[in-house]
This record gives C-alpha cells, sequence and structure tokens, in this order.
C-alpha cells in the first residue's frame, strides 16, 4: 500500500501533533491491484456465515473484480492483466471477513468510555456526558487528543465504517473529521444538533442549529472524499424543538443525506417525549410529523418501540441500530431483535460507546447475543417454539446488516463482486492470542471461537477501500 502524503500538501486544518503518522491516502482509490487468496467469510442476504474455502479474490481501484475458486489463479491473473507480486496469500487458519460497520457511536464520549454506569440514561446525560461534550467543544487540542484516540482505537478494533455523533460546534465536528480523512476511515460523521432542554453552555438557539448544520455539511461535501458522508444528527427528540427536527429534515433531503437520532431507549425518556409532546401519538410520530423518518434514517435503540411504531419505520424506510452494550450498562432495556428482524426493518449493530463501555464490535456481537438469550429466559412453554438469534445472525449484523441500515450495502458490508473492498484480516494463531485453536477445531469453530473469544490482537491487518490502513 502506498502511504500518504502528509496532510498539509491538502489544505486541511488539522495539525498533527509532532509524532503523529498521518495515514491518509493519496485519493480514495487504492492505486495497486490486490489479490488475496485463501478462507473468506461474509453474509448474504439469505444467509448469515457463509464460509469460502480456498478462493482467490481480485481487487482494482478499491473495487472486487472476481472471486474465484484458486485454481484459477494463473487464468485470472492473465486474464485481468494482474501482477502475481500483488498476491498477498493467507495462512492455514487465517480467514478475511468484511469491516466491522458500527452503526452509532458517541466519539467525544470516547473520554469517559467504561466509567459512569452507575447512572440511567438522562441522569447519564446530565452528569457525564454533557458536561464532557461541553469540554471538547470548547478545547480543540483536547478534542484532537480524544479524537485521534478514538479513531485510532475504532479502526485497531476493525471498525472500518463508523456512524458518529460528534458534539454541537461545527468547528470542533471538522475536526474529527479531518482526523478520520488522515487515518483512512470510511465515516458517517454528525455535528450534534440541541436546542432545548439541554445545560446553558451546550445548546444552541435554532438559528445557530440550523446556520452551523449548513456549514458543516459544506465542509465535508467540499473534501469530495466519497468515505465521508455528512449525518443530520438532531440528538434526539428531547434536546430538540419540533422546529429544529423540520429544518433538519428539509437539509438532510436537499442534500440526499443520512439522519441519525435516538428513539425510544429507556422508559423514563419515553416518558419525557410524550410530556414534551403531548400532540404526538407516540415517540415514532414525534419524528414522523418533523418529516425526520426516511429511508436514510439510523433510529438508535428502539427498545420501547409498540408494533404500531415499528410498522411506521418500516413504511417509511427507516431502520434500527442495536446497541446492546449501552442498553445494558445504561440499564435502558433489552431490544427483541427477532421481532425486529420479523417485521422486515432494517437492522444494524452498535457500540453506542460510552453509553456501551467498549469500541469494539466483537462485544456488541456478544452482548447481542446474550441480550436474545436474556430475553428467552421469560419466555413461558406455552408460548411456542422460540426463534433463536444466533451468532451468526450478530455477525450479520455488524456487517451487511449496518451497511444496510446506513444505506451503502450497494458498496460495503460482504464481498460481492462490484463492492469496495472494507475488509479486516483474522489471524488466529497470532502470538498472545486470546485463544487456542486445536486440531479438532472446524473452520467454523474457530470463525466462532474469534467472535466469542478473540480481541483486535486476532485483527492482523485493516483494509479501508483496498487500502490498508492497520
Ligand atoms: N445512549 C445515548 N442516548 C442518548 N440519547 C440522547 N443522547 C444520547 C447519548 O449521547 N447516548
Ligand atoms: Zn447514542
Amino acid at each position: 500500500m502506498n502511504p500518504s502524503k502528509p496532510c498539509a500538501e491538502k489544505k486541511i486544518h488539522y495539525q498533527h501533533p509532532k509524532d503523529f503518522e498521518c495515514r491518509r491516502m493519496n485519493g480514495p482509490r487504492a492505486k495497486t491491484d490486490l489479490i488475496v487468496q485463501g478462507c473468506f467469510v461474509h453474509s448474504t442476504p439469505n444467509e448469515s456465515l457463509v464460509v469460502n474455502e480456498d478462493m482467490v479474490m481480485g481487487v482494482r481501484g478499491g473495487r472486487i473484480l472476481f472471486m474465484e475458486p484458486k485454481d484459477k489463479l494463473d487464468a485470472l491473473l492473465c486474464s485481468f492483466e494482474m501482477d502475481k507480486e500483488n498476491l498477498m496469500t493467507l495462512e492455514k487458519n487465517q480467514f478475511i471477513i468484511p469491516g466491522f460497520v458500527d452503526s452509532h457511536a458517541h466519539a467525544p464520549q470516547y473520554t469517559f468510555m467504561g466509567t459512569g454506569g452507575d447512572l440511567p440514561l438522562i441522569p447519564w446525560l446530565q452528569t457525564y456526558t454533557y458536561p464532557t461534550e461541553t469540554l471538547l467543544n470548547t478545547d480543540d487540542s483536547f478534542a484532537r487528543d480524544v479524537y485521534e484516540k478514538c479513531v485510532n482505537r475504532t479502526l485497531r478494533n476493525g471498525s472500518t465504517t463508523v456512524s458518529y455523533y460528534a458534539t454541537i460546534s461545527a468547528d470542533a465536528t471538522r475536526i474529527l473529521t479531518d482526523v478520520i480523512e488522515c487515518q483512512g476511515q470510511r465515516a458517517f460523521i454528525g455535528k450534534v444538533n440541541m436546542d432545548t432542554n439541554s445545560p446553558d453552555d451546550y445548546v444552541e438557539t435554532l438559528e445557530e442549529s440550523v446556520k452551523e448544520t449548513h456549514r458543516f455539511v459544506e465542509d465535508i461535501l467540499a473534501r469530495k472524499n466519497p468515505l465521508l458522508t455528512p449525518c443530520i444528527t438532531p440528538r434526539f427528540a428531547g434536546s430538540c424543538t419540533h422546529e429544529l427536527m423540520e429544518d433538519l429534515g428539509k437539509i438532510a433531503r436537499g442534500h440526499s443525506l443520512p439522519i441519525q437520532t435516538h428513539i425510544s431507549e429507556n422508559r423514563d425518556e419515553v416518558k419525557m417525549i410524550a410530556d414534551m409532546f403531548p400532540q404526538a401519538k407516540n415517540y415514532t410520530d414525534v419524528y414522523d410529523r418533523a418529516g425526520v423518518l426516511g429511508d436514510k434514517t439510523i433510529l438508535a435503540h428502539g427498545v420501547y418501540l409498540s408494533d404500531e411504531e415499528l410498522q411506521v419505520i418500516g413504511e417509511r424506510g427507516s431502520g434500527i441500530s442495536h446497541c446492546p452494550n449501552s442498553n445494558f450498562t445504561l440499564k435502558s432495556g433489552i431490544l427483541d431483535v427477532r421481532k425486529v428482524m420479523n417485521a422486515g426493518i432494517k437492522l444494524g449493530l452498535g457500540t453506542d460507546f460510552a453509553g456501551g463501555h467498549s469500541p469494539s464490535m466483537l462485544d456488541a456481537i456478544r452482548r447481542g447475543v446474550t441480550a436474545a438469550n436474556t430475553l428467552t429466559f421469560s419466555q413461558r412453554s406455552d408460548q411456542g417454539q422460540l426463534e433463536l438469534v444466533t451468532y451468526k445472525d450478530l455477525f450479520r449484523l455488524a456487517t451487511l446488516g449496518s451497511a444496510e441500515l446506513m444505506g451503502i450495502s450497494d458498496q460495503i458490508g460482504n464481498f460481492e463482486v462490484g463492492k469496495q473492498l472494507d475488509a479486516l484480516v483474522i489471524d488466529p494463531e497470532v502470538d498472545q492470542s486470546p485463544f487456542d485453536v486445536f486440531s479438532t477445531d472446524s473452520r467454523e469453530d474457530i470463525i466462532q471461537k474469534f467472535l466469542f473469544v478473540g480481541d483486535d490482537r486476532n485483527i492482523v491487518k485493516v483494509f479501508v477501500n483496498a487500502n490498508q490502513v492497520v
């Protein structure tokens, strides 16, 4: 891979600390071809876990050109005029999976991730979250430090795409954008909007919020970096007026941009929203009336949504980001994933740090399995056969599911020919691996061990758009 030009050459706002190595690629597309031979593991719309042994994949300009049995290698190299020098052959127990897609995370909250789990959502926001975000909002060098460590950490943990919330400041959001661009991650980035029911030093007027949102959108669009998408981000109905949400919906539609927000996460929050918006039928109706439910809307949590609300969400083409670690940590509740899947609603997986206390999508997969298992405890035998949610389902949500939710499954999410290569090389036998492989293990056993016991030590290479970023 061709490492980056220094950011300074491309009029970047962000100044790196002296020892920081900027990995921004020369343009968004990998310059050289890449050929990978080995075992490919991914999901398709019909199957949660597909294992393709002994395959060869060709990648050109970042895109997957072919995926064929390895005995065709020489013929493929010849017909696509590819150089064998660019061949990467995986070792025996190594395998390659699509990059993880974290459909919901808060970059400024990375600062206090792992603490603050003593409170439920609303006091947690007031006690830990708003004060921390206020600090990043006003201190550029602190924001830079936090964002650099946050993006580095998510990439190392295999999140090739993340949908981030920043803070209410367009300038501070630009620091996050610079850092993401330098480190080569694919991301949705949101300047957060809050014009009511918020601390005096962490709130905007309606006019400021709209003006700053335009400024933030223009900054990202002007970069013409296809890996970066501005995402319109009304924090949640609890911190936005109807008028602001309406204006934000218009901005999103005007530029064809995605929207991200929170919905129905916690019982007290649902009651607070009902009190704030007495004219609305329910939480979903608050967003629907404001025009923020479209086919690019990512709704985090959705734990307490009624069947009627799920139906409206499905009809609008919006989807849900399941954030099980956060739901457990903030004691919010448990999303019935099977119900959402059966309703045919788009569903992805998110870490929601620092509500969740891990930046790792492997952790999100595990918590998702635990959440689904926990729901079965209260199911009675007279309620019929349980439809289990398995680790394979969670693997799909962490990759293709989140990509579908974010509306980018035509570009990433699995190894379909024509998509861009966002991928992780997994080495189950790396030095210091947190698990062991035995001769009795099947390939599927090894994959399952990685998903349940593995960590970032096993993720030995990370590719975004065929550029190696870790
Ligand atoms: N988990 C979580 N829920 C929210 N609802 C409104 N803001 C937040 C937030 O920052 N985290
Ligand atoms: Zn959140």
